[in-house]
């Protein structure tokens, strides 16, 4: 089974470009996905992330990813000591489920993380993708999707690396700018993946 990892700054596009790899029946590892799915299953990773940043819960006591990113994204240490906490929760977590995926016969996995390489997922992939786009874009793009406001959109974009950084550490580049709708950036998605898959 061979193993994509994509990677790349928020709104670039990486879920829009791995949602054309299902009609291929690979498995798509979504790290946001798997991370929300921790949260609700895991006691202990719920309690380190407490143990740190203390009253981070809402009225009903689960974790409130909104204020915990309000404290993450506007202090580099804190974000730094939040991706200590996860990374070796998630790290498990994307083993199981990429032995889980080989043992279906699936005929390739995607990884879809913001954190790919700084975290060693990266090591397990056998190519890596970086999914880039302006900024100003992704600014108005997580907008629409998520109905965040601006403010909260601006602190995610500006917490994360610069471009440059995800287009030259990884091994490919997919561009998905203002002139593209998700119909062309699938479509351009699909051909590197099958001539990297092939
Ligand atoms: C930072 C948190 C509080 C933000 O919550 P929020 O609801 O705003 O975002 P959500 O979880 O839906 O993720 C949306 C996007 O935020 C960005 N993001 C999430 N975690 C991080 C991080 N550690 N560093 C930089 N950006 C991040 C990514 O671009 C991600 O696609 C939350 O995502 C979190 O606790 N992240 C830690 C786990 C992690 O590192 N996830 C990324 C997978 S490698
Ligand atoms: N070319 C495009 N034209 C219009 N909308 C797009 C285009 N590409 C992506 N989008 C939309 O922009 C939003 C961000 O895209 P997507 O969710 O694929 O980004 P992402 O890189 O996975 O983001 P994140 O890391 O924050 O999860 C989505 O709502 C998606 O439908």
């Amino acid at each position: 089974m061979k193993i994509l990892g994509i990677t790349g700054p928020t709104g670039a596009g990486k879920t829009t470009a791995l949602n054309v790899l299902t009609s291929l029946g690979a498995c798509i590892l979504d790290a946001d996905a798997v991370y929300h799915d921790l949260l609700e299953q895991s006691r202990a990773l719920r309690e380190a992330l407490t143990g740190r940043f203390g009253d981070i819960c809402d009225e009903t006591g689960k974790i409130d990813r909104k204020k915990l990113g309000g404290v993450v994204f506007t202090d580099p240490a804190a974000l730094t000591d939040l991706n200590g906490i996860t990374h070796r929760f998630m790290e498990a977590e994307l083993d199981r489920r990429l032995r889980e995926a080989e043992q279906e016969g699936r005929p390739a996995a995607a990884i879809d993380a913001i954190a790919l390489l700084e975290s060693g997922f990266g090591a397990k992939c056998d190519a890596t993708v970086a999914v880039v786009a302006p900024a100003e874009l992704r600014v108005r793009r997580i907008m629409a999707r998520e109905g965040i406001p601006e403010d909260y959109a601006r602190k995610r974009v500006n917490a994360q690396k610069p471009e440059s950084f995800f287009r030259e550490s990884c091994d490919y580049v997919l561009e998905n700018n203002e002139d593209d709708t998700p119909e062309t950036f699938g479509a351009r998605a699909l051909a590197l993946f099958l001539t990297i898959l092939e």
